[in-house]
């Protein structure tokens, strides 16, 4: 404490202040008129303070004479009512000698008295104790605390811009747990952080810690920690970029900080200021941290300067004067409560990346069995399309199978729809039209498509990214549109762009989603394992690397990797080979082929060779419909028909190439010639094999024949073709 030297003339002079500092001065100097305004608006009842005031205004005016007003100031509050008071009298004078009773002025917004105060000597004396946590101040403490928002907020953001909650969602990680297991660890990280702040202050000296009673401190902090994480969950709802949550949030830790300290603080200490508007204020977070870090200072200068004990629990809650500190934390925990409730209400039906949103009163819907869900789906009508017998055939298996379910399809699409709204003036977009198919076990099924036919929007609404127009799908019996979350615990995904943790190594994912997928101790780490192997990420160096460290295709092996671990009953593969090299690819291929024997595995490809590889049947979409499905081979015999006659010579014997193509076949038809190269459609029953090579060796007497061959229909052909037939796309002829 500031030890002052007082000349006061008795009779004369006015001391003023609102510190509690200034105690013993008061009693050391003979003022006539001591006016203590004891921590103006927080232990004394504003009626009182109030008065007290008043009083010090009809003393001042009624006096003629001009007095000497001694004014205590330690710079731990900016003085409003000091001020006030200089601004009621119309003569003022401070008196200083050779040690100044004015010690210690912080930059502080009172410019009356900062005029005052400039010529004057500075500092007589030094302090036997400084209280650094005051000039620190509350200011230091709420940014230190509330830097653990941005933190807590960008997390959550982050999982959701880069799918990554969806994704553990499709693996099985339902809302509730994933709530809890977020929460639990941000608690214990926020409870880390907070307490080190505690014990390291504490260790240092800093009064607002070791003055003030530990568990006051911990039960505000405790639930500050809770409020704050809470707050950022429900923050987390409005943001989808990580970018835009890390301004802002950044903006409101300093921002509100600021704001507490230049006019929060202002009105705790204006009291004038109504209590019930401090109270509205307090209902921000930030203000409530701030109004409780403001009284632990406050306690602690009682503590040291009157020599009481701690303020403890029975002072907080009965004493009328500490009627704040026992408002904020009331304040807090009915907000911390209600927040959760909301923050949870939001996330599930107004978050974005959180998966399909829900209804608003989902939790007032009737949820059913089962069995009453089979019985529902009775009565759909099929939709006979005599063009497409193959697509007609497996609609009039599906309305079959909703009829008689059997066990042996978990996949069971009906009539799924997909439109896109159309933004700025365009047309609504038909992704997905009236899709039936019906999956046994043990099937790979292959959408093949040009550019935009629709395949991801199928896997998407399949996979709950995005929610169908109309119609719906059974996956193990269960509705996509209502039982998504049961849905997500029987599936992989492998979704065309990797979702992955830049900062977990691909054991690490491996062993994360394995969990998920319930595989404990040996069998998981057994699992994990196979994983590796399967797709030759097993290498330790490799396994153990951070996956933000891997290249394109070895971040698409983990995430066909993690589709597969802990055996889903359906597996999605969003053109899983896209990006690797042959041998990889390769491999990558057994493991699907290995991997499909008791389960369905639906996968997009612009691969043939790998829909030929891989898929029992294919289906070929096309602006969003099914165009034809069925096994590749009968889907080239069904669209094939005829050979490939292909011949590369000069490009001066291009006639003569052509006059042998029309001996093969009088029907034969050029499809696409390019400097010499010129590929031929022979229908089959025109040629017999042996007769073309044959006449090939003929005419290599004549001809120059760099290459030539003669090939079956491909179903790059069919595919093509189907294109073609379809209507006006964009496929290379
Ligand atoms: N979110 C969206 N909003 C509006 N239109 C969309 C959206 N997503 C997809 N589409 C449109 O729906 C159509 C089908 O797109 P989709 O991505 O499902 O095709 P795709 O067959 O998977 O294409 P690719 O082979 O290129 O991945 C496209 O015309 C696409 O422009």
């Amino acid at each position: 404490m500031y030890i002052i030297q007082q000349r006061c003339e008795p009779g004369l002079d006015i001391f003023v202040s609102s510190q509690i500092e200034s105690i013993p001065l008061m009693q050391g100097v003979q003022c006539v008129q001591g006016l203590l305004l004891w921590r103006n608006s927080s232990s004394v009842m504003r009626k009182e303070v109030a008065s007290a005031y008043q009083a010090a205004y009809d003393f001042l005016n009624t006096k003629e004479t001009e007095f000497n007003v001694h004014i205590w100031y330690n710079g731990s509050n900016n003085g409003a009512g000091n001020t006030r008071i200089l601004r009621s009298v119309n003569a003022v004078s401070i008196q200083y000698n050779d040690n100044s009773y004015l010690q210690f002025i912080r930059g502080t917004n009172v410019k009356m008295l900062l005029e005052y105060v400039r010529e004057m000597p500075k500092l007589a004396t030094g302090t036997s104790k400084l209280n650094v946590s005051t000039i620190l101040g509350p200011l230091f403490f709420t940014w230190v605390i509330e830097l653990l928002l941005p933190a807590i907020l960008v997390y959550l953001v982050y999982e959701k811009q880069g799918n990554l909650r969806i994704m553990m969602k499709m693996h099985g990680l339902n809302d509730g747990p994933y709530w809890m297991i977020s929460y639990a660890y941000f608690l214990v990280i926020s409870s880390v952080y907070v307490l080190s702040l505690v014990v390291f202050g504490s260790l240092i000296g800093l009064r607002s810690f070791t003055s003030n009673n530990y568990s006051v401190q911990f039960v505000f902090f405790f639930i500050y920690i809770n409020l704050q994480i809470v707050f950022a969950f429900l923050s987390a709802t409005f943001f989808s970029n990580v970018k835009t949550a890390t301004a802002i949030s950044y903006i409101y830790v300093f921002g509100s900080g600021l704001l507490g300290l230049f006019l929060f603080e202002r009105f705790i200490q204006d009291v004038t200021f109504p209590r019930k508007w401090l109270l509205c204020m307090e209902i921000v977070p930030c203000f409530s941290l701030y109004r409780g870090l403001y009284e632990l200072g406050q306690y602690s200068f009682e503590v040291d300067l009157i020599g009481t004990d701690t303020i403890g629990w029975k002072d907080i809650l009965l004493n009328s004067d500490n009627y704040a500190m026992r408002d904020v934390l009331i304040l807090m925990t009915a907000e911390w409560l209600i927040l959760l409730v909301v923050a949870y209400y939001l996330d599930q039906v107004a978050s974005y990346g959180s998966g399909i949103r829900k209804h608003p009163l989902w939790f007032l819907q009737n949820r059913c069995t089962k069995s009453e869900r089979s019985l529902q789906r009775s009565g759909y009508d099929a939709i006979v399309n005599s063009e497409k017998p193959d697509v007609s055939q497996e609609s009039e298996i599906v309305e079959k199978l909703l009829m008689e379910p059997n066990e042996n399809y978990p996949v069971i699409c009906h009539n799924l729809r997909k439109v896109y709204r159309g933004r700025d003036g365009n047309p609504d977009k038909v992704a997905v039209e009236g899709l039936s198919l019906a999956l046994p076990r043990g099937e790979c099924f292959g959408m093949l498509g040009p550019n935009g036919a629709g395949k991801t929007s199928f896997i998407s609404m399949m996979t709950g990214l995005t929610t169908s127009t109309s119609g719906t799908a059974y996956v193990q019996g269960l509705d996509i549109s209502k039982d998504m979350d049961e849905v997500y615990t029987s599936m992989g995904v492998c979704p065309q762009h990797d979702l992955i943790w830049e900062t977990l190594s691909g054991r690490e994912h491996l062993l994360f989603y394995g969990r998920l997928k319930n595989l404990k101790g040996v069998a998981l780490e057994n699992a994990v394992k196979e994983s590796l192997k399967k797709v030759n990420l097993h290498d330790k160096e490799v396994a153990d690397k951070l996956a933000g460290a891997y290249s394109g295709g070895m971040k698409r092996r983990l995430s066909v990797a993690i589709s597969l671990i802990g055996n889903p009953h359906v597996v999605y593969m969003d053109e899983p080979s896209t990006g690797l090299d042959p041998a990889s690819r390769k491999s990558l291929w057994k493991a699907v082929q290995q991997a499909k024997q008791d389960r369905v595995i639906i996968l997009t490809t612009h691969s043939m060779e790998e829909a030929e590889f891989l898929c029992d049947r294919v289906g070929i979409f096309v602006g969003g419909n099914l165009q034809c499905i069925g096994n590749p081979k009968e889907l080239k015999a069904r669209y094939g028909g005829s050979y490939m006659f292909t011949m590369t010579t000069p490009s001066n014997q291009e006639e003569e190439v052509q006059l042998l193509a029309h001996q093969l076949s009088p029907r034969a038809k050029r499809v696409y010639h390019i400097s010499g190269t010129q590929k031929f459609q022979l229908p089959k029953e025109d040629v017999r094999i042996p007769d073309a090579f044959r006449a090939v060796e003929r005419a290599k007497r004549r001809l120059t024949i760099h290459a030539w061959g003669l090939a079956d229909t491909t179903l790059e052909d069919v595919f093509i073709k189907v294109a073609k037939e379809a209507g006006p796309i964009n496929v290379l002829s």
